[in-house]
């Protein structure tokens, strides 16, 4: 018996063992790549390439899946010899992550070129990242939101905000100089809280009057300069539904693309039973109220599509599952319906 446990130990160290150094070596390489211009310029005759216009992620359809097809070097030459552009495309284009046998993948935006002549030679279509994130699978909906993210960053930091003069990116576009005044710019990401706020039995779900019609989500709010997570916590709740929060717990977080580069910060606030009066900040949300367990399980189970009523209303459905939203939504049902530790 000891015998056969060691040797599952021994093998499950060694396969730990391989994972980890292929990561490591991995998150090594692509920081060398970030560092050395003439190494990375080397890696993009051998890299694959996502392709976006105006932001717009290219998607091929085949059956009823949507993929996200990555374009060799020689194929992305092909094409471009159409439009007589081959050298500049490599310039604009960012590093974006690896394989683990360090095949570097880049993005690139073609915005400058004619999209229908692109779309009719490779046979799919550019399309809207709102729409693309959920229609393809979820490894490659968050490449497309860390991709897009990244040339948004670009195309908006293309002058110093000090000297005024042109910003140059380094090959992998991991930052951007000014040579005027010396300043280096690093992509950025704002720290984003979403909150869900539960009185221990109910738990409360709001609308922005952006979201589409029937969609009630958690409450979010953008972290001001000098706060901490816990702050904009209890400031966000405050200011949005005037309710002071009693405790909050971490749950996880996410990188989310819209409206420009946010890092979702998620957690489960409390507030005292006695005191869950709402008073909703109608210069942010259209709605706000307290939901029961049992309405919060229909409301996973709804569609979109079949949440519209006879009359015209709309019965409540949430966030996709691909919005942290939906995490922190499943996670309170879960609380709620297992028994206490
Ligand atoms: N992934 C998810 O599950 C999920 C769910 C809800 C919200 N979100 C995202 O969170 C973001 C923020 O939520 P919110 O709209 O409730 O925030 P919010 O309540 O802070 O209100 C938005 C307002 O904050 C101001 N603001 C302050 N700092 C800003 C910055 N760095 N960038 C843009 N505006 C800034 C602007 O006036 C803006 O109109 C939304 O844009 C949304 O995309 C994601
Ligand atoms: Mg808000």
């Amino acid at each position: 018996m000891a015998a056969i446990y060691q040797a599952v130990h021994r093998r499950a160290s060694s396969l730990f063992c391989r994972l980890h150094s292929t990561y490591v070596r991995k998150m090594r390489y692509l920081n060398e790549l970030k560092e050395d211009d003439s190494l990375c310029r080397q890696a993009q005759t051998s890299g694959t390439f996502y392709l976006f216009h105006n932001l717009f992620p290219f998607l091929q359809k085949v059956g009823n899946k949507y993929l996200v097809p990555q374009l060799s070097a020689a194929e992305m030459k092909t094409i471009l010899e159409k439009f007589k552009e081959t050298e500049q495309w490599i310039e604009k284009s960012v590093l974006i992550g690896c394989s683990d046998e360090h095949v570097p993948h880049f993005a690139v935006d073609l915005g400058a070129l004619e999209k229908s002549v692109i779309e009719s030679e490779l046979k799919g279509a550019f399309t809207d990242l709102q729409k693309a994130l959920f229609i393809v699978d979820e490894k490659d909906s968050s490449v497309l939101a860390s991709a897009q993210s990244l040339l948004r960053w670009h195309d908006s930091h293309q002058y110093c905000s000090k000297s005024g003069q042109p910003t140059q990116k380094n090959v992998a576009g991991s930052k951007r100089v000014c040579h005027a005044s010396g300043i280096t710019y690093y992509p950025q990401t704002s720290p984003v809280v979403i909150t869900l706020v539960s009185d221990g039995s109910r738990c409360l779900l709001s609308r922005q009057p952006s979201f589409p019609p029937g969609m009630f989500s958690a409450l979010s709010g953008f972290c001001d300069v000098g706060e901490n997570v816990e702050e904009t916590v209890r400031r966000e709740v405050a200011e949005e539904v005037g309710l002071e929060v009693e405790s909050l717990r971490y749950s996880a977080s996410q990188h989310w693309p819209f409206p420009s580069s946010c890092l979702m910060i998620a957690c489960h606030a409390l507030v005292r039973a006695q005191q869950t009066e709402i008073s909703m900040n109608s210069q942010e949300l259209e709605a706000a109220r307290w939901f029961g367990l049992e309405e919060v399980v229909e409301g996973l189970k709804r569609e979109p599509r079949s949440s519209k009523q006879d009359n015209g209303s709309y019965l409540p459905w949430f966030p996709p599952k691909q919005a942290i939203a939906h995490q922190l939504i499943c996670e309170w049902v879960e609380q709620q319906t297992s028994p206490p530790a």
